[in-house]
């Protein structure tokens, strides 16, 4: 029964043999014979993420896999540090043991840093062309003792050093191999394996040969040049295009941990074209239907440099679906405010660096012996999905980030690569994925700004402080050097649409609203925009014959733009350089500041031609919204209460209010003479249009108390 389910997860295995090498009946059922003896042996001391992703995709070739050492200490050493892997040969010697069978065909193999991109039978069948008992991968460098090279044996094509990280052969032979091994844990597996190979009596006798040509092994130290991705029908392989083989097993070795990373997202069927992602709902954590269950989660907020919309951020946080009792808040803000927003404002955390704020805010949540996540958000992010958190925790990863991208950029929180230095790198599917042509859950060397950690990754056995130590990379480089080497993988997903980064490079700190600046930097609708109602809505609403009123910017926007104004306070009346003019030859000047005089000039156009020109372009069309003169009006009793009657130097006039009528000041208002009609109950934000030079002769009417400021435009002037 066994076979023949396997006979038929085989499938596409069954289709190479018939196209590429027209295997006859009889061969084909005696692989399928053999595919009952094979079994697979790794070493995985640890449940890593790594080993998951082997594990997973041995279970869709059907491998029988026997995993050894766990739970063990782990005494092999790494890959960085001192050759290693002894307690490999061990595991492997005392497993031997058990194996009954003399025909057993034993694949040994790297389970932290392997996939399998094919099935046993594809491997058997290569296998038994190899024509030897043993077959080890083949490595381009030699490793550990290069004083060696000489004694190996000259291949007619193909990589002449040995591989410890993966060899297949049966059992009475591997037996042999292993039985004079009598190393320490930290001894080299692999040099142990190469004095074998090299010793001619012994090569013979165990009956050892290279995958030269990496027709079953493909180890990736040395090798990255040779390595494609081959997408299949519904799968997706290796393919060496040096010796033009699809390797069966793709294994990391050394230094290529990121690059079998990358491989790995598709590999054998992660992600493909025909599927899309199907790992992706694989393993969850469903918090639905949980009420107090949520797990608790410290939340740390960075505020590392100024940045415009802090108040939204804030905001947007109230709006997370997310129990607050389960959750934390950690905020550390570096900033100093200046000026009149002091009071408002967080008080800075003097003498303290970024590295030590983070570690403050990981130490709340280690502190904690609650704490399951901590989920980290520094304040240039903007969370639109409310869901956020919620999302990032089903999926139930050790670390895990949400996909943000500058608007229109293709700068993202993520790093698909790394370059040989540790800095950024563009992977051949960054673009895909950041435009969201590839969907799924991807294993990526770097994140920053937002990620969701689990505790225990910040519980472990690394002290605190070392997480973002590194002589040469900088503290988020390290950090997430650091989690990596913990064999943590750190996926970001693009499953959903998560929100944004805000730009912060240009952000100018020299006014007292900067925001209200940042229309070209970070155009963020919201602030300024009343988007709940949009302006076309409105346009029934005309007051006067040819007057149009419509709400178009927010309260918040009005308040700053004033204050902006009454900060610069040069408030100028007769001999300005605005020409209303009226049926003589006198102008009719008020108390006002112009946009250019606060450097607003630019900004003030780009919100009009966005916000405003589809309004008028649609009322007064042909008309285009060019302007020349835009200012803030002052009106005040005792200094000029009124306007008197005049036309506007513009084709059409937008005067938009900046406060309240009746709360802010009494009178007030717009009268156009030629049709007595006025418009006095007017609302903050909201923008009269009108006619300026022809029909609406109009004056502004009387502020009786208080202090009136509307903001007008003279368009096509
Ligand atoms: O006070 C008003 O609403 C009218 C203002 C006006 O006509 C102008 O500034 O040109
Ligand atoms: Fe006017």
């Amino acid at each position: 029964v066994e076979e023949s389910r396997r006979f038929h997860a085989a499938d596409v295995d069954l289709r190479f043999f018939k196209k590429d090498h027209r295997i006859t009946l009889m061969s084909f059922l005696f692989l399928l014979f053999l595919t009952g003896k094979l079994l697979v042996l790794t070493v995985a001391t640890k449940e890593t993420d790594g080993f998951k992703r082997f594990m997973r995709s041995a279970k869709q070739f059907n491998y029988t896999v026997k995993v050894l050492g766990r739970g063990e200490k782990w005494n092999g050493g790494s890959y960085l540090s001192a050759p290693g892997g002894g307690q490999k040969v061990r595991l492997l010697k005392s497993a031997l043991d058990d194996v009954k069978e003399e025909d057993k065909i034993i694949l040994f193999i790297d389970s932290y840093d392997v996939v399998f991109s094919s099935g046993p039978k594809e491997l058997l069948k290569k296998f038994q062309q190899a024509r030897h008992k043993v077959v080890f991968s083949s490595e381009t460098l030699i490793w550990p003792d290069r004083h060696l090279e000489d004694k190996h044996p000259h291949v007619r094509e193909g990589k002449r050093f040995l591989g410890a990280g993966g060899y297949i052969g049966y059992a009475s032979n591997l037996r042999e191999m292993v039985s004079d091994w009598s190393g320490k844990d930290d001894d080299s597996d692999q040099l142990y394996y190469t004095k074998l190979y090299i010793d001619p009596e012994k090569r013979k006798s165990i009956n050892i040969t290279l995958d030269s040509k990496c027709r079953m092994f493909q180890n990736l130290h040395g090798a990255l040049d040779e390595v494609v991705l081959k997408f299949e029908d519904g799968r997706v392989r290796a393919r060496n295009v040096m010796y033009d083989t699809l390797p069966v097993i793709v294994h990391g070795n050394g230094p290529t941990k990121l690059q079998i990373n990358y491989l790995g997202n598709y590999i054998p069927k992660v992600w493909t074209f025909e599927t899309g992602c199907t790992v992706c709902n694989e393993d969850l954590r469903p918090l639905s239907g949980l009420k107090s269950e949520y797990p608790p989660v410290v939340m740390g907020i960075f505020i590392q440099q100024p940045t415009p919309f802090v108040t939204v951020f804030f905001e947007r946080l109230l709006q997370l679906r997310y129990p607050k009792s389960r959750l934390s808040l950690f905020i550390y803000n570096q900033v100093r405010r200046r000026g009149p927003q002091v009071q408002g404002g967080f008080s800075a955390n003097d003498g303290v660096d970024p590295v030590t704020s983070r570690n403050m805010g990981f130490d709340m949540c280690r502190a904690d012996v609650d704490c399951e996540y901590f989920f980290s958000v520094d304040v240039e992010v903007v969370l639109k999905n409310e869901d956020t958190l919620k999302i990032l925790i089903e999926h139930n990863k050790m670390f895990i980030a949400p996909m943000m991208n500058k608007p229109g950029r293709l700068w993202t929180n993520f790093w698909g690569a790394l370059s040989a230095d540790g800095y950024y790198a563009r992977s051949e599917d960054y673009v895909d994925i950041v435009q969201g042509r590839r969907v799924g859950i991807w294993n990526v060397p770097y994140v920053s700004l937002v990620y969701l950690v689990r505790a225990d990754v910040l519980r472990s056995e690394l002290k605190a402080a070392d997480l973002f130590q590194s002589p040469t990379l900088d503290p988020d480089m390290a950090f997430c050097s650091k989690v990596r080497d913990q064999g943590v993988f750190m996926y970001v997903t693009n499953m959903y649409n998560f929100g944004r980064v805000l730009n912060t490079e240009n952000y100018q700190t020299k006014h007292l609203h900067n925001d209200l600046w940042q229309i070209f930097e970070n155009p963020l609708r919201l602030l300024f925009i009343k988007i709940l109602f949009s302006p076309l809505f409105f346009l029934s609403i005309q007051p006067c014959p040819d007057v149009y009123w419509f709400p178009i910017f927010t309260e918040v926007a009005c308040r700053h733009l004033i204050e902006e104004m009454e900060n610069y306070g040069q408030w100028s009346g007769g001999g300005n350089v605005d020409t209303r003019i009226q049926g003589g030859y006198e102008n009719v000047p008020t108390i006002d500041i112009h946009m250019n005089q606060i450097n607003f000039q630019k900004e003030w156009h780009k919100f009009l031609l966005e916000y405003v020109a589809p309004v008028t372009e649609k009322m007064f069309p042909g008309y285009y919204t060019r302007f020349d003169l835009a200012f803030v009006v002052r009106y005040k009793p005792d200094e000029q209460p009124l306007l008197r009657p005049h036309h506007d130097a513009s084709t059409f006039t937008i005067n938009v209010a900046l406060n309240q009528v009746g709360v802010d000041f009494q009178g007030g208002g717009s009268r156009f003479l030629r049709y007595n009609c006025s418009v006095q109950a007017t609302k903050q934000g909201w923008a009269l249009m009108h006619p300026g030079r022809l029909t609406h002769y109009h004056e502004g009417l009387r502020t009786t108390a208080g202090t009136r400021y509307i903001a007008v435009s003279f368009v096509d002037p």
